[in-house]
This record gives C-alpha cells, sequence and structure tokens, in this order.
C-alpha cells in the first residue's frame, strides 16, 4: 500500500484552476492534529470528491483550500501558478455552497445572486444579464423576485449555486450540499449539479460522507480516515478495489468472514477458492496488491449483497438461515445467520419465494470478493479505525 497522503490526483480534464496542496497539516490550537501530512494535486475542470466517517478532516480541507484556515507551517497550496497558501479569502476567487445556505433572507432571489457582483464592482449591464443567465441555467428564472424566506429547500440550494456560480470562481467548493433535502430531491439536484460542473468546466471539490452520492459525482474520489488519505481512486477504483478493509467496508462492502491464505487459495472453513478467481485479493507489500504468489495465513474477507447467490442444495457451499427480509422494490434483502461469526446480508429477486426461518443453501461468487491478507499493510490500516 502507498503511503497515505503522499498519493497524487491526475485527471485527463484540462481547462478550470489546477490546485495543488503540498505537505499540508493542520494542527488546531488546541492541539488538535485535523489532517496528517498530505499532498493533494486536483487537476483543471476535475469534480474531487471527499469521502469519510464525521470528523475524518473533510472539511479542514475543503477550510484550507478557500482561506478560512490556513496550514501549518511548511505546507503550500497553489492555484495554477498562483501561490495562495497565505493570501485571504477574498482574493482567492472560490464560490463556496454549504449545507446551510448562507443566503440573505430578507433579499429577493436575484438580489442575492448579484451581491456577489455587485461587490466586485461588476458593471450593472453585464451584472442583470449574468444573474439572468444563472437564474435560467439554475431553472429558478420564474423566482427572481421572491424573498429567500418564501423558497423551498430545494430552491435555495439552486440560489446558493447560482450566486456562488455566477461569480465564476478558481475553485467550487461544495460542504453537503444536499444533505438537509428529502431523499428525491436530492438525487434530482445531484444529477443537475453533475451536468453543470462538466458543462462549465469548473474545478470543483465536494464533501460528503454519502457514498452513493460520491460515487455519482466524484472524477475521482478521496477517502479519507482520522485526518489521511485512506485512498484516492475513480469510483470504480473505489468500489471495485479498495486498499484497506477500511475503504471495502466504507463504501458498502460490510459484509466480512475470516478465512485463510493457503497454497494460492483462500480458505473458508471447507471451501477452497483459487486466488486468481478472487476479484480482489491485497497481500500487503509495497504497492498492495497480491501478486498471485506471496502470503499464506489467515485473511479478511469482504463482500456486498451481491456477494453470494441461493442455488439447490447440491451446488451449495454452506447453509445459512433468514432471519429478515427487506423488500427493497426491484431486489429484497435478506439477513442471513449461520454463515458467518455474524449476520450476512444478500440480495435476492424480489418474487423469490421465501420466509423468516427458512433455510437456504448459497455459494460465494469469488469475482466479487476482496481478500487482504491480515499481516499486509491493509490490516494494519483496519486496525487504526
Ligand atoms: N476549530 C477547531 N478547533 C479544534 N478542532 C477542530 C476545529 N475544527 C475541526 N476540528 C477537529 O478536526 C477534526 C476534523 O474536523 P472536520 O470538520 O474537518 O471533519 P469532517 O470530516 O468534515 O467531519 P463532518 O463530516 O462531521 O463535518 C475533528 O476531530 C474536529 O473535531
Amino acid at each position: 500500500m502507498a503511503q497515505p497522503g503522499s498519493q497524487t490526483v491526475q485527471t485527463e480534464k484540462t481547462g478550470g484552476t489546477r490546485i495543488e496542496l503540498a505537505g499540508c497539516t493542520k494542527t488546531f490550537p488546541d492541539g488538535t492534529r485535523a489532517l496528517l501530512p498530505f499532498d493533494l494535486t486536483i487537476n483543471g475542470g476535475e469534480t474531487l470528491v471527499l469521502l469519510g466517517p464525521s470528523g475524518c478532516g473533510k472539511t479542514t480541507i475543503l477550510r484550507l483550500i478557500a482561506g478560512l484556515e490556513f496550514p501549518d507551517a511548511g505546507g503550500k497550496i497553489t492555484f495554477g501558478a498562483d501561490d495562495v497558501t497565505s493570501q485571504s479569502i477574498e482574493k482567492r476567487r472560490v464560490g463556496m455552497v454549504f449545507q446551510s445556505y448562507a443566503l440573505f433572507p430578507n433579499m429577493t432571489v436575484a438580489e442575492n445572486v448579484a451581491y456577489g457582483l455587485k461587490v466586485q464592482k461588476v458593471e450593472r449591464r453585464e451584472r442583470d444579464e449574468r444573474v439572468r443567465a444563472m437564474l435560467e441555467m439554475m431553472h429558478i428564472d420564474m423566482l427572481a423576485d421572491r424573498r429567500i424566506d418564501q423558497l423551498s429547500g430545494g430552491q435555495r440550494q439552486r440560489v446558493a449555486l447560482a450566486r456562488a456560480i455566477a461569480l465564476r470562481p478558481r475553485v467550487l467548493l461544495l460542504d453537503e450540499p444536499l444533505t438537509a433535502l428529502d431523499a428525491k430531491l436530492r438525487v434530482t439536484l445531484r444529477t443537475e449539479i453533475n451536468s453543470l460542473l462538466r458543462k462549465l468546466g469548473i474545478t470543483a471539490i465536494y464533501v460528503t460522507h454519502d457514498q452513493e452520492e460520491a460515487m455519482a459525482l466524484g472524477d475521482r474520489i478521496v477517502v479519507m480516515q482520522k485526518g489521511a488519505i485512506a485512498q484516492i481512486g475513480t469510483p470504480r477504483e473505489i468500489y471495485r478495489a479498495p486498499r484497506s478493509p477500511f475503504v471495502a467496508d466504507f463504501v458498502g462492502a460490510s459484509n466480512r468472514l475470516d478465512g485463510r491464505i493457503e497454497q494460492n487459495s483462500l480458505v473458508l472453513g471447507d471451501i477452497k477458492i483459487g486466488l486468481e478467481q478472487i476479484g480482489h485479493a491485497v497481500e500487503g507489500g509495497p504497492n498492495g496488491h497480491h501478486d498471485g504468489n506471496t502470503g499464506q495465513g489467515a485473511a479478511d474477507v469482504y463482500f456486498r449483497a451481491d456477494g453470494l447467490a441461493i442455488c439447490t442444495p447440491d451446488q451449495g457451499q454452506m447453509r445459512g438461515r433468514v432471519e429478515a427480509i427487506s423488500y427493497l422494490g426491484e431486489k429484497s434483502r435478506l439477513t442471513v445467520s449461520g454463515i458467518g461469526e455474524s449476520a450476512i446480508t444478500l440480495d435476492v429477486d424480489p418474487d423469490f419465494q421465501i420466509a423468516i426461518g427458512d433455510d437456504i443453501h448459497c455459494r460465494f461468487n469469488p469475482e466479487r470478493l476482496t481478500v487482504f491478507g491480515r499481516h499486509s499493510n491493509a490490516r494494519n490500516a483496519a486496525q487504526t479505525m
């Protein structure tokens, strides 16, 4: 596994401002070490998502980029060729959208969007034109003369986005902007934000603790753990090839079994699966990946609800008992005991006839398994969780 914090984001997108944080750490006056040493490069036009549990340092990174906090001595932040490390927030030209709207409640929608442009002394005609274009883009042109306190949560977040983008920021910072909205509206606005960012080509950094939101929006995702970068990768890499049990667990591979690696096979009780069939195996070493013939001993096996399939008794590798059934529309999710130490979740067709208390036979879907050799660095990361 690469050293946490030493990874660099590379993307193919151009346009927009490239942001670089080099050798940054953050210690608060009370001694809290919110960020361990890290380097991070966000290329122009990229949408980078910071994902992680509460308190892992996501907002602190955003505030360092905004100029609301400053890194410890030795850290450096650049926007393109500009060293902005000690620049104030006003000089940095960042756009910000937060969970709480921070709009002026007694002003109209149009006045809110125009406010920053007025402060920047943008000439009247251009200002009106930019406000009009922004409101249109965010589909709130018909609300131009409404006051903020007469708007719904979703409409307010559209105003906040319009206001931030109207200033043509070098980077757009979004801190859980959708958290306060209901589930359906979150998905709608998420899709709109996604196409907006791509259309405008703005460099954007988006903070969330919602894995699905991160996958949907990010060109790259940074998974953070206790002030350090646990992994950087595309949504697919993070989902399919987590580098540590922490990342696997955080992005939803929450079923875990104890296994062993013996002679190039994964051994789970009396089941043996060739390592070459396993979807993703990590066995320590400098690059964190199994090279096919190293490592023996205890292993952690992670998989999602699609890692096991129900089958007939003669094809079954193990037997379990259904403890609970959740109907989820396009699938039913079963909670099954008797397979691991704790219950396992497993998805079946929603029309599959099954009842609580039934015995079921199932087998592994090897390409859906992620295996971590326990003596690897990956395991060390898990132990510090
Ligand atoms: N001003 C401060 N003084 C001291 N400690 C702070 C300060 N601001 C944040 N912290 C601490 O720094 C750590 C990182 O906080 P941060 O807000 O960046 O986390 P986060 O990942 O954004 O969490 P959340 O998802 O809950 O917003 C936490 O332990 C937090 O308590």
